[in-house]
């Protein structure tokens, strides 16, 4: 009796003692520095995980709060940037505060295990891991390359050409757009090709780069904020242990077989991973920088390149104006008897303009890759606390209507008279001219962003150049959804490709080039 009466005098005290505990994990924290100064507005709830299409829900915050707002994930702060002069303002002007990588326990700590250049903070070892990167990578690298890249584009068109015979059959692009990217990250890292898109490698690799872009979404792992979670068992640790070990044997066993041609005096094409062991004492590089080394390009390099050219094909049946606007200016250009090719981009100004679009309009990464800050820091009278994940909020940066008016159309115009490259365009000084932000920004800017450009503007100058693309009756191609937590893929679809002119046949390579392309 005594017991019940107890009770019930304290049960007046429940709900704040259940606000109490709950509280702090349900409501936004409003901190503030010494100086009075409060973090960015935001959200009055916490969120554990955003998880799918999280750019619907930031755009709406976006509308609400404006070109900064923060947004409590379980203990982790994150900032969201929404407005071209912020992104200047912090990821660029300071760079030095705003380049580092929070320690993701998915993607950063169990799938790259502290490695690769993309998980590494803003220290020494990403300083190296850059540079060697560069060295591939850089413009000037590339024309050592270009051969590679134009033939694999010729290639990619005849392997569409044959999968449709010939216009005949409707098809799913996705695995041989996933062979082309693939292929070139593996002449640049192993020297050599694959034969098929259903090469074993091709399947698995291109497998490994869907899962890992499934598994490491800025905030759709609540096993990334949770820490209890990650003691436990779950399924979403597993599929990350077994992403690290698949990529590690995968690509391990490449290096492996490589080193083993290298030590048997065999002829190796050069390639990173030939340099890697060439110079692994004097770069003092363990097994697992240079494996990780490997996976940039291969993983890196393969799924957003990929990804864009299928977001163009799933594009195109909805827009045969800007195809018959495309074949004219390639018919003047270029006409019927040969191929458009690197040093003919400057003078097909509608096709640039039309890569540019589809970069605003379909970037492959909505949220970029978050940077983090190191050290506190005011800006515009807010507090951003040092460990803050700093997220670029491509999505609403490419909605931006006073930038890019009537937004939500896919309009080639808007880019005519733009004549520089995207790594040209990241440099200029006002960030409302820069073209597009799909590499990101600051001192993280995607290090691949010159042979992304060069792949893409080959592939589609080709695509357009060769086919009319269409869609196929009663299958309609979804714009609006796709695959991927970090980096997006359409879901599949089926198109037609229908050759434009006889000569296609004729200028088609007629045969798979050999296997060390280096
Ligand atoms: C359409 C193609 C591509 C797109 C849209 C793209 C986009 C991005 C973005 C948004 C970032 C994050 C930048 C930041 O943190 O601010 C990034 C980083 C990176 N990208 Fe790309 N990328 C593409 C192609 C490539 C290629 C071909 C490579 C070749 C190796 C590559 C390698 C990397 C690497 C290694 C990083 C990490 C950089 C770092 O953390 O310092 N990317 N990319």
């Amino acid at each position: 009796m005594i017991n019940i009466t107890i009770i019930l005098y304290y049960s007046q005290y429940y709900p704040n003692a259940i606000l109490f505990l709950v509280g702090p994990n349900i409501f936004r924290k409003n901190l503030i520095d010494k100086a009075g100064h409060p973090i960015p507005p935001g959200p009055p709830l916490r969120y554990a995980f955003l998880r799918q299409y999280p750019e619907r829900a930031l755009h709406v915050w976006g509308q609400k709060y404006g070109s900064i707002f923060s947004v409590w994930m379980a203990k982790q702060l994150f900032v969201v940037i929404n407005d071209p002069k912020v992104a200047r303002d912090l990821l660029v002007v300071h760079g030095a505060n705003f380049s580092s990588r929070w320690s993701y326990f998915m993607k950063n700590q169990t799938i790259l295990a502290g490695g690769a250049i993309t998980a590494a903070g803003y220290n020494d070892s990403w300083r190296k891991h850059r540079r060697i990167a560069m060295q591939m990578l850089a413009p000037k690298a590339i024309e050592g390359y270009s051969d590679v890249l134009d033939v694999e584009a010729r290639v990619l068109i005849r392997s569409l050409y044959d999968a449709a015979e010939g216009g005949m059959l409707p098809i799913n692009p996705a695995a041989h757009v996933g062979r082309f990217s693939l292929n070139n990250m593996l002449a640049l890292s192993f020297g050599f090709r694959s034969y098929s898109a259903t090469d074993p490698l091709v399947v698995k690799a291109l497998e490994l780069g869907h899962e890992f872009m499934q598994l490491t979404g800025p905030w759709s792992n609540i096993i990334d904020f949770i820490t209890p979670l990650q003691w436990i068992p779950t399924r979403m640790r597993s599929r990350g242990r077994r992403l690290h070990t698949d990529f590690m044997e995968v690509y391990g066993g490449l290096m492996l077989e490589l080193k083993r041609k290298m030590d048997a005096g065999e002829e190796v094409p050069d390639c990173l991973v030939k340099s890697l062991f060439e110079n692994q004492t004097k770069e003092e590089l363990s097994w697992q920088d240079m494996c990780f080394l490997s996976i940039a390009f291969t993983t890196g390099g393969v799924h957003s390149t990929s990804g864009i050219i299928q977001w163009f094909l799933a594009l195109m049946p909805s827009h045969p104006d800007v195809q018959a606007r495309a074949h004219e200016e390639l018919d003047k250009v270029v006409g019927r008897d040969r191929w458009p090719t690197a040093e003919d981009e400057q003078q097909l100004p509608y096709l640039r303009a039309i890569i540019k679009e589809l970069l605003r309009f379909h970037s492959p990464f909505w949220m970029g890759i978050p940077h983090c800050s190191e050290k506190d820091f005011v800006y515009n009278d807010m507090y951003i606390p040092g460990g803050t994940v700093v997220v670029l909020n491509v999505y609403n940066l490419h909605h931006n209507e006073e930038r890019y008016p009537n937004s939500s159309a896919f309009i080639p115009e808007r880019f005519l008279g733009d004549e520089l490259s995207s790594s040209d365009s990241s440099k200029l000084a006002d960030p409302m001219k820069r073209d597009h932000w799909a590499f990101g920004a600051g001192r993280r800017i995607c290090p691949g962003m010159a042979v992304a450009e060069r792949e893409i503007w080959l592939v589609i100058s080709r695509l357009l150049w060769a086919f009319n693309i269409s869609g196929v009756a009663g299958e309609p191609i979804s714009l609006e959804e796709y695959e991927g937590n970090s980096g997006r893929t359409p879901l599949p679809f089926r198109v037609k490709l229908e050759p434009r002119h006889a000569n296609l046949e004729n200028l088609m390579p007629d045969h798979e080039p050999s296997n060390t392309c280096r």
